[in-house]
């Protein structure tokens, strides 16, 4: 296509929202107009299907429940009063508590504020609260935030020795919906045991984020938590930031959480509008389905040319992948789709691995998020007439010409300035085109049935551990991987047997191995 077609190309596809600022360019994915009207059938569906989501219809089957973020940011919307009543007081009481935090008013039993926070979970209850905080916090928050989103000791050690002596002072977020996934119950029970060793009274410091009446909740009111802040079970950990799981860590950090919601608000109003061609969520979800034939067949490179988003292409992984990435459709056939999403930001990752998609395997398109504003006041000149920002700007305008010019599409999101708003116009434009998109190829995006497998997998391996270790408890003598196998009972487990022990043996847990380390089959086994 020569310069003034794709200008005019340009022009047509350009979809702007006046009050967000916010530009939307899917202008380079190579689509025509046979491709638009072939799929607008599908997209009737898709918006009727989201019209019925938003009125409170069971979206999510398999788990029979709602789908309710929507309502998070314009509670009219709820399908009952109750439900708009909730949601509205449980912003008032997290404002509430944020404030009185901040004066001091609620403040912990051995100093006069609290300093830090402490944000356990992980999945949607840590990548929304991390996104945001990196995306908005100010450089000196009024509280400082430290995530635990592991189960690795070394992981929560590092965060507790750098809080060391600020413990006293440090406010704890346990979040969690279910309230009873494993990572975020060991960080709590392992961060309980750093408060006690201090002689700190963790239920003084600490707030629980979660169901009511889940196994968190229940822990949280017998030993009287500081406050506890609902989880609902029409809102998915993937699309809770809005929810008291993103807003309670946001307006402790002093985020101004009615702008985001706000922000939200207007994105969710816009991509409400059932016409494709009007609908910024609708035209990414174009994009995407073009890009990948509807099977996900190109990953999703997210570069925001902004270093406070780095970690939205994490946030959008789980967002896309979690909801997409599903072997069955709604209809039960086996169909496996998904869309890969990576990346961090640029210019970076030019640097890094932008050869590959300029020159390599295109299996990818590219999303841009460009940020007009680069900075807050005026910019030294580097070289005469141009500044850090220009550069950071020709950068994302070369490396999409450069990559349109070898067959790579893009898509480029605009925003203004990176701040409550538009982060949380960003939220909901994902949010709506990951729904869209999964109307289109027909798939529940709201459910994730394959992360139960890996989490059963791992509970069968924890009683193997038991079953090995009291085998080895009775035995006077070494044993060999196979006899301790056939001991427990577990004769075709030998491989996993040998992996429990050797972390166990590495970790002074009494195991003793003795023989050839490189030759397994050798070895001997003890516990001393
Ligand atoms: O908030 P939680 O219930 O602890 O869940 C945390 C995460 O765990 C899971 O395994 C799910 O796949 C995620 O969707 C969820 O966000």
């Amino acid at each position: 296509m020569d310069a003034k077609a794709l200008w005019q190309r340009y022009q047509n596809w350009l979809y702007f929202h006046e009050g967000l600022g916010l530009y939307l360019d899917i202008s380079r994915m190579g689509f025509d107009h046979a491709f638009v009207d072939s799929l607008r059938p599908k997209f009737d569906k898709a918006f009727a299907d989201m019209a019925e989501l938003e009125k409170g219809a069971i979206a999510n089957p398999d788990e029979g429940r709602m789908v309710g973020h929507y309502w998070l940011r314009n509670p009219d919307l709820a399908p009952t009063p109750e439900l708009t009543q909730e949601i509205v007081q449980t912003l008032e009481q997290i404002e509430a508590f944020a404030e009185k935090v901040h004066t001091g008013a609620i403040h912990p039993p051995k100093a006069s504020r609290f300093t830090d926070i402490i944000s356990i979970g992980i999945g949607g209850s840590a990548l929304g609260p991390e996104f945001v905080a990196e995306a908005l916090a100010p450089d000196f928050p009024s509280l400082k935030i430290h995530f635990i989103d592991n189960s690795d000791p070394a992981g929560i050690d590092r965060t507790l020795n750098q809080l060391q002596d600020n413990l006293a002072s440090t406010l704890v977020l346990v979040i969690s919906k279910s309230g009873g996934t494993p990572e975020p119950r060991n960080g709590m029970i392992e961060v309980k045991a750093a408060y006690a060793s201090k002689k700190l009274d963790f239920a003084k410091q600490a707030v629980a984020i979660t169901s009511v009446d889940s196994n968190l909740d229940k822990v949280a009111q017998k030993e009287g938590w500081l406050a506890r802040f609902p989880m609902y079970d029409w809102v998915g950990g993937r699309t809770s930031e809005l929810s008291a799981v993103g807003l309670v860590p946001a307006a402790l950090q002093g985020i101004d959480i009615r702008a985001m919601i706000e922000g939200a608000k207007e994105m969710d109003d816009a991509t409400r509008v059932p016409n494709l061609e009007n609908n910024p969520a609708a035209l990414l979800a174009l994009g995407w389905y073009f890009s990948g034939n509807g099977k996900g067949e190109k990953d999703m490179v997210v570069l925001p040319y902004k270093d406070s988003l780095l970690l939205f292409s994490r946030y959008l992984q789980q967002l896309v992948m979690e909801s997409i990435g599903k072997e069955k459709d709604l209809d039960g056939n086996t169909v496996y789709q998904g869309i890969a999403v990576y990346g961090n930001k640029g210019s970076t990752d030019q640097h890094a691995y932008v050869q590959q998609l300029r020159e390599g395997i295109p299996n990818f398109f590219a999303t841009f998020i460009e940020v007009l504003e680069d900075r807050e006041g005026k910019s030294l000149e580097i070289e005469p007439g141009v500044t850090s920002g220009d550069f950071l700007s020709g950068f994302l305008l070369g490396t999409r010409q450069a990559l349109y010019e070898n067959q790579r599409d893009s898509i480029t999101v605009t925003i203004p300035q990176v701040n409550p708003k538009t982060v949380g116009a960003l939220i909901a434009l994902y949010e709506r085109a990951v729904g869209l998109y999964a109307s289109l190829v027909n798939v529940n995006a709201y459910h994730q049935p394959g992360v139960e497998a890996g989490k059963k997998a791992a509970a069968v391996i924890l009683e193997l551990q038991s079953k090995v270790m009291a085998v080895l408890q009775k035995e006077k003598t070494a044993l060999s991987l196979e006899e301790v196998a056939q001991k427990a009972g577990a004769a075709e487990e030998v491989e996993a047997i040998y992996k429990i022990l050797r972390h166990l043996h590495a970790n002074g847990r009494g195991v003793v191995l003795q023989g050839e380390l490189g030759k397994p089959g050798s070895l001997k086994v003890s516990v001393g």
